[in-house]
């Protein structure tokens, strides 16, 4: 029996944490057996390495070294927690994954091919049956942060906004890469109608 692997993916502030909830409890009600995860994290020890690149400096960690954390940490979370949830049937809904590591170290420059050989290796390939990623202008996400966080910004979301709009460029050119995998959902409008949004674009998977 294998489950189904989807993650959602997009920009800070677009929604991803409030629409992985709502749509677990939306799978939920058709009978699924749903494992909601998060990246970086999901493991023990992927969760520790979480600690490692979220504090600090925002340059505590040069862009290379900062690949290979979030690649280990995925390694351990796809070897702990992704697949033996899959093996026994359940789906697998996790908040960022590779296509996060792309679009952010992919802006610093760390080249797209060299992470995905990383992921191979680390992960051996493991990619979701469906991404979901919410797009939203960076500056509505950065206005929903601010609101959530009341200002204090992680390393991440403490750059500037070139940082993010390359961000939001490299997950648009992905999914126009990958459109099987990787569905665009506007992220504009209540969570309600974001969610209708999500399940329509589930259809072909729902039992
Ligand atoms: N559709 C929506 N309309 C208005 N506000 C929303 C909507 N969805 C989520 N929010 C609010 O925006 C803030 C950010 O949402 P959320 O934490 O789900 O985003 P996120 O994508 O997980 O963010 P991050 O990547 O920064 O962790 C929260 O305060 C949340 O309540
Ligand atoms: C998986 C992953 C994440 N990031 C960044 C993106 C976010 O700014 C943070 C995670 O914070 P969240 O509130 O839990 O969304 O980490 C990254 O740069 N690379 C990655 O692979």
């Amino acid at each position: 029996m294998t489950g189904i692997f989807l993650s959602l993916e997009g920009g800070e502030g677009v929604g991803k944490s409030t629409q992985l909830r709502r749509l677990a409890g939306a799978l939920e009600a058709r009978g699924i057996d749903v494992l909601v995860t998060r990246e970086p994290g999901g493991s023990d020890g992927a969760e520790a390495i979480r600690s490692l690149l979220m504090q600090g400096d925002v340059a505590r960690w040069s862009p290379h070294a900062e690949t290979l954390l979030f690649a280990a940490a995925r390694a351990d979370h796809v070897e702990r927690t992704i697949r033996p949830a899959l093996g026994t049937g359940r789906w697998v809904l996790c908040d960022r994954y590779v296509d996060s590591t792309r679009a952010y170290q992919g802006a610093q420059g760390i080249d797209d091919a060299a992470i995905l050989a990383l992921h191979g290796f680390g992960a051996k390939g493991l990619l979701p049956d469906r991404t979901l990623l919410l797009d939203l202008p960076v500056a509505d996400g950065t206005v929903r942060a601010i609101g959530r966080d009341a200002g204090v910004a992680d390393r991440f979301a403490a750059r500037g906004s070139n940082f993010h709009d390359a961000v939001r460029t490299t997950f648009h050119g992905i999914a126009a890469a990958e459109p099987e995998r990787v569905r665009v959902i506007d992220a504009t409008g209540t969570p309600e109608t974001v969610t209708d949004r999500l399940i329509a674009a589930l259809a072909d998977l729902l039992p």
